[in-house]
């Protein structure tokens, strides 16, 4: 099975590393600086176990087809990359994308019928200053399956089944996707309103709103048709109340960089399904909004000045 990963980045990086690790045909879409990086260093890869380096097929451009599309890139850029993907898709591929989230999929379904596949990683990753892959912490879990429940192809559900993923084959794909998107979405709220790690908002008396942040995701999942199941209700209860616990989300450790690249497609599309299904979500528009001018001022900035 020909795999091509569009991105080499935390998520593309780390999961293309398990694959490349486990023998699969592997290539890797990505820009021109990365491609250089990649074809004179290799792919270099850190867990907590230890660093790997693996030699790396990568294009900038579309080669053939491919049976399998990964798409691991953030969702800005998401347009370009389904018109780029296009050479690489013949009628029987199947496109998974790893984006937090929702709308990536809506916008794949509608270019490709019936081609994207639901996927959830499950993964705290990073690329250093040296362009290595990091993955911060053992956890490494994937949830793949057909959006519209059927089974997917026993090729493709083994694609990912290696050492160092912890895979799961599931029939419940967007319920699994919303329910990710919930907590994410929480995290997000609450980190970037409250602009710190959950210890930090938790011990400053904020365990309140946090919990109330929680019930507005999941009000809109559950509005969807997505009730979010109580076992993962608990867990996000726990991880974002936990005392003492330096977890962030990746939008608001985007925001320390300046650039909370994914605000509109985590936080702006979750607050706009909220207004269309009529349910009351005050933090998360309080922080779309508090985003939205933050970006406002940076992309000010950005601009030549006396222009
Ligand atoms: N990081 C994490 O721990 C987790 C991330 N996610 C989700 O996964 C998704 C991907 O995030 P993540 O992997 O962290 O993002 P990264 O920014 O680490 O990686 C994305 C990569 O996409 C590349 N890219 C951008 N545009 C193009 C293009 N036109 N062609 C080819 N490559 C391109 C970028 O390359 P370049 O170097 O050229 O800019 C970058 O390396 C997001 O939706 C995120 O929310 C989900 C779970 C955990
Ligand atoms: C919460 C986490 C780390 C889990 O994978 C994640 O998805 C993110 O920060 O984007």
């Amino acid at each position: 099975m020909k795999i091509l990963i569009v991105g080499a980045g935390a998520t593309g990086g780390a999961f293309g590393a398990r694959l490349l690790q486990a023998g699969r045909d592997v290539t890797f879409l990505v820009r021109k600086r990365r491609a250089e990086v990649l074809r004179s260093e290799g792919l270099r890869f850190r867990d907590p176990e230890g660093e790997h380096q693996h030699h790396v097929n990568a294009i900038t451009a579309v080669d053939g087809t491919y049976d399998l599309v990964v798409v691991a890139v953030k969702a800005p850029a998401l347009p370009a990359i389904i018109e780029q993907i296009r050479p690489a898709v013949h009628e029987k591929t199947l496109i998974l994308p790893l984006l937090n989230g929702m709308r990536h999929i809506d916008q794949l379904a509608a270019a490709y019928p019936g081609q994207a596949i639901g996927g959830i990683v499950k993964i705290v990753g990073t690329i250093d200053g040296s362009g290595a892959v990091v993955q911060k912490t053992s956890m490494s879990a994937m949830t793949i399956g057909a959006l519209d429940g059927r089974e997917l192809p026993a090729d493709v559900q083994g694609v990912f089944d290696v050492p160092g993923v912890s895979l799961a084959v599931v029939d419940d794909v967007l319920a699994r996707l919303w329910e990710k998107w919930a907590f994410i979405a929480s995290a997000g709220v609450v980190t970037c309103l409250f602009r710190g790690e959950v210890g930090d908002i938790i011990a400053a008396g904020g365990e309140a709103l946090v919990l109330q942040a929680i019930a507005e995701a999941e009000s809109v999942a559950a509005a969807a048709g997505h009730p979010v199941a109580e076992e993962s209700h608990a867990q996000g209860v726990e991880l974002l109340t936990a005392p003492g616990s330096p977890f962030t989300s990746s939008l608001y450790r985007d925001l320390q960089h300046g650039d909370p690249q994914e605000a509109e497609h985590i936080l702006g599309d979750l607050a706009a399904r909220a207004a269309a299904y009529g349910v009351p979500t005050p933090l998360l528009d309080a922080t779309v909004v508090q985003l939205r001018t933050h970006e406002r001022a940076r992309v000010r900035q950005l601009q030549p000045s006396g222009l």
